[in-house]
């Protein structure tokens, strides 16, 4: 079996740590009993449909051996389920399930179910504990940091809270089972964390791009551990979005308005920030960036099997407008986070409205 490795998010109390390692599952009860969640109250697993089977017996049978008693919300697979009508029924499972204030509730999915289950734990009874189970290559961005949301039609993430959690538990034995494009579309939030944070570990997943494509265990390993700790370090620094933490956020102002656009779950999250990183480094070019920067940007992304060009059938205005709900625009300026070169980024507070939609213009022709 191979070592456990653990990345701290240093939040002071709210701190906690994200165990990496491969059968993990089957030990979630005695995760479980060391980090004392309580086993008089029930504990809610949400998890969806494509995840439950194998991964819920595993984690069901652990929990009872340690004594705990396990109640079940089960939902359909993809962007679909962050919904308020999921939302709402993931809420009455856990009333009907007799939950309390010490309860716990797992999140055992990927990026969807982890924001979906973590905003129940936020707001049932005005908040309760909660564990992040991530099984996809996407969480390991998505069950660190504490955002939990889900959607409202017009624009991605718009109802949710910060609400951390007690600690994540990153099995990676259950990334065997991701279909490829999910593996794809998790390399892009991998590799933007290169692309804002640290220029040599962008290479690297460029230079290991086969290995990642393929879940190699050491590569998928070390990048999955490596994307962690740029995360925990800027949400250590700015829990809250204050500043430094928007650009966690590279790709995305642009990417959540062709998912909402698109309709969601018809581009996948990582696929259109792919797009929207390209978008990025386009302005960045525009904005004094390093010569080279879209052409880099669009090879590394392209290697790792993703999409860079914003299909045809898309609407620019349609785009455009979706755009104007991004959570970091305010007071009537469309913030955007710009590269400067790859591994440097900086958040620019005014960028003009008619050079993005140039830019979301150009990415629709093929290069
Ligand atoms: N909160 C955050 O900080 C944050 C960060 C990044 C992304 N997100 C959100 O995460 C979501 C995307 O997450 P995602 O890409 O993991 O999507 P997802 O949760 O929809 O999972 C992708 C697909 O893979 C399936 N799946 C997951 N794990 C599997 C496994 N081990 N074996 C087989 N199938 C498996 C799921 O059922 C689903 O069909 C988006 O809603 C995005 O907004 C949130
Ligand atoms: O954790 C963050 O901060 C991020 O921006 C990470 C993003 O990858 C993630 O998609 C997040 O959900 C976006 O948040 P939002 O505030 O733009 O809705
Ligand atoms: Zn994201």
């Amino acid at each position: 079996m191979s070592a456990v490795r653990t990345v701290d998010v240093q939040l002071g109390e709210r701190s906690y740590p994200i165990y990496i390692g491969e059968d993990l599952l089957q030990q979630a009860g005695t995760y479980l009993d060391n980090h004392r969640i309580s086993k008089q109250s029930p504990i809610l697993i949400v998890t969806d449909e494509h995840v439950a089977d194998p991964y819920f017996a595993i984690v069901e049978q652990s929990l009872t051996a340690s004594g705990f008693t396990v109640v079940t919300a089960i939902v359909g697979a993809g962007e679909q389920s962050k919904s308020m009508s999921v939302f709402e029924e993931v809420m009455t499972k856990a009333i009907q399930g007799g939950l309390d204030r010490k309860s716990t509730v797992i999140a055992l999915g990927g990026g969807v179910v982890g924001d979906l289950a973590g905003f129940v734990a936020g707001s049932y009874m005005r908040g309760i504990r909660f564990i992040q189970m991530p099984t996809s290559v996407l969480a390991h961005d998505s069950s660190v940091g504490g955002k939990v949301a889900i959607n409202h039609r017009l624009a991605k993430n718009m109802i949710g809270v910060f609400h951390q959690p007690e600690f994540v538990l990153y099995d990676l034995t259950t990334l065997q089972t991701l279909p490829k494009r999910e593996v794809y579309a998790g390399l892009a939030e991998m590799v933007k964390h290169g692309l804002i944070w640290d220029k040599e570990f962008a290479y690297w997943c460029l230079e290991h791009a086969d290995e990642l494509k393929s879940v190699d265990m050491t590569a998928m390993g070390y990048g999955l551990e490596k994307g962690c700790s740029i995360k925990a370090i800027v949400v250590s620094r700015d829990e809250r979005e204050n500043d430094l933490r928007a650009i966690l956020n590279l790709g995305h102002t642009i990417g959540h308005a062709i998912e909402a656009v698109a309709g969601y779950g018809e581009i996948i999250h990582g696929e259109a920030i792919s797009i929207g990183m390209v978008g990025s480094a386009l302005i960045g070019e525009q904005l004094g960036g390093e010569p080279g920067l879209v052409d880099t940007t669009r090879h590394m992304l392209t290697a790792l099997g993703l999409p860079t060009v914003l299909p045809q059938r898309l609407d620019v205005d349609q785009i455009m407008e979706a755009m104007m709900h991004d959570k970091k625009f305010q007071e009537g300026s469309m913030t955007f986070v710009v590269p400067k070169s790859i591994g440097v980024v900086e958040i620019n507070h005014n960028v003009d409205y008619d050079l993005v939609r140039r830019v979301v213009e150009q990415l629709k022709e093929e290069v």
